[in-house]
């Protein structure tokens, strides 16, 4: 369980997230400059909030990001384009490349659970939006942290390519118990991906739900006045 709570002061924008989160998926929804990407770099140690932090009654606060049980995969985390698919997954675990036996083994695994296998020795600029950002799962994955923070990580990418990064993002957590948040714009990803979801409104948590609400006739009210529709008229 990640216990949260955190404050945060921007100079014009107070930030006062308070939520427990279980393992499994819970998707951040919510409008432009709310607070979501605010939430996932305190949680990352990316930002220095004020609060309490805890992951299974361990304290996260004072560690370095380095340090934090968390993986993160943000829209902007680029390939290296002079090292290969297989390199720039190796990078996760050693950042000078000496890997032993079993890190060369975990690497590997991470390219077959990313279906990279034949690509191992191509370079970024010869892959796919897709393919790049499977390799950036893959480094993501072989790290082994049981958080997963994901901030828009698949915005760039057609519907289809997107649909595909979702499922494989569910199916890790799932295999790996990992405790995952994605932000999203999207409602209908918070839908494909399951689990919980959680509305963030000036600064807040002001819902957290099953996923499932979202395609209630008569979703939580804060849900619709986010989604658009009056509750009424549904
Ligand atoms: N670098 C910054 N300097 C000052 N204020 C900031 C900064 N970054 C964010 N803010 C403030 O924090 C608020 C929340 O920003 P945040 O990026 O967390 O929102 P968001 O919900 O992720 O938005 P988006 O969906 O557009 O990415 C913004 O409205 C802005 O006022």
């Amino acid at each position: 369980m990640l216990n949260i709570n955190l404050q945060y002061n921007w100079e014009a924008f107070y930030a006062d997230y308070q939520v427990s989160i279980s393992p499994g998926m819970t998707t951040l929804l919510g409008g432009s400059g709310e607070g979501k990407s605010t939430l996932l770099h305190l949680l990352g140690g990316f930002l220095e909030g004020r609060g309490e932090l805890f992951f299974n009654d361990g304290s996260l606060l004072a560690l370095p990001a380095y340090e934090r049980p968390i993986s993160t995969l943000f829209q902007s985390d680029n390939l290296f384009p002079q090292l290969t698919v297989w390199q720039n997954v190796a990078i996760g675990l050693s950042p000078s490349l000496s890997l032993s036996v079993e890190q060369r083994e975990k690497v590997d695994w991470a390219l077959e659970k990313t279906q990279l296998g034949d690509k191992k020795t191509r370079f970024p600029q010869a892959l796919s939006g897709g393919q790049a950002q499977r390799v950036a799962i893959a480094r993501a994955l072989v790290r082994k942290k049981p958080i997963l923070l994901l901030d828009e990580p698949f915005s760039a990418l057609d519907p289809a390519l997107r649909e595909e990064m979702l499922y494989l993002v569910n199916d890790v957590t799932q295999e790996f118990g990992l405790t995952t948040l994605l932000v999203s714009h999207l409602p209908h990803e918070a839908s494909l991906v399951g689990g919980r979801v959680i509305l963030v409104e000036g600064g807040r948590v002001v819902a957290h739900e099953p996923a499932s609400v979202l395609a209630q006739e008569k979703p939580h009210p804060l849900f619709s006045n986010y989604l658009g529709m009056s509750s009424r008229s549904v």
